[in-house]
């Protein structure tokens, strides 16, 4: 089996339609989970699936939707599964993570007082190529989300870009597909009003049709079947399918 994408949810934050827009990595042997928002849970529970078929969880930022179900993901595999999961994580993200979303009601007295303590933490340095598993390295990006507030891309193989959240940078996307050998885009799109802390479908519009055809759209609002067909060369991405990479 060669490396699987399957997204447990496509939805922008407050999006009631689809799940948070948080992302499944496969290869068999190994299974990595990007983002755990507060959907996540349920999303995972609807595939059939636990928090104990998941080896490993990468954290892009802290919004709810992509942190929001760690607190259930943590208690689970402590106290039910009795095991630790592997944390990707920066350090700046890991001290928020744990100060100032999860301390409060993870903290228990002689049990759980850090991220260690749930955790196997693994610190990533941003733009420095990490080894996963046998088919998976990754690269944190730092892109410009939210003014303030560390957040990270992902560059997949060398070769799959993951935006998670980020307003439009055409600059790094000509990079990656010119000098880096990008070859699949998973953008977030949103699909009206102005890119403030976003990228709209109205500037990834203006990308040329060579990215366009390469790039998928997620992290997107429930009126996204107003917006069939009018994705120029790209493709919404759908959540729960399996995209072999
Ligand atoms: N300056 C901001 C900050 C946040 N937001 C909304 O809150 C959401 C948090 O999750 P998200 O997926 O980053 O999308 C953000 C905006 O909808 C926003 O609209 N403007
Ligand atoms: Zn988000
Ligand atoms: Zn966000």
């Amino acid at each position: 089996m060669g490396l699987q994408l399957q997204m447990l949810g496509t939805g922008s934050a407050f999006a009631k339609n689809y799940y948070n827009n948080n992302a499944l990595l496969d290869d068999g042997t190994f299974t990595l989970l990007i983002d755990c928002g507060v959907t996540a849970p349920l999303a995972l529970h609807r595939l059939g699936m636990s928090f104990n078929d998941i080896d490993a969880v990468l954290i892009t930022h802290i919004h709810a939707d992509h942190v929001g179900g760690l607190e259930e993901l943590a208690f689970k595999i402590k106290f039910t599964f009795k095991r630790k999961m592997i944390l990707y994580i920066t350090e700046e993200l890991a001290h928020s993570l744990w100060e100032h979303s999860l301390k409060g009601g993870l903290y228990q007295i002689g049990e759980i007082s850090s991220l260690e303590d749930i955790f196997d933490v693994c610190l990533l340095q941003p733009l420095k190529p990490q080894y996963i598993s046998e088919s998976m390295t990754l690269e944190l990006i730092p892109t410009q989300h939210i003014p303030g507030k560390a957040s990270y891309s992902l560059y997949l193989n060398e070769s799959i870009f993951y935006s998670s959240d980020m307003t439009f940078d055409p600059s790094l996307l000509q990079h990656l597909v010119q000098e880096r050998g990008c070859r699949t885009i998973f953008h977030e799109c949103q699909l009206s009003g102005s890119g403030e802390v976003h990228t709209t479908l109205q500037e990834l519009l203006t990308l040329p049709e060579e990215i366009q055809k390469m790039t998928y759209l997620m992290h997107y609002a429930d009126d996204r079947d107003d917006y069939i067909n009018q994705t120029g060369e790209m493709t919404f991405l759908e959540q729960n399918l399996i995209y072999e990479l």
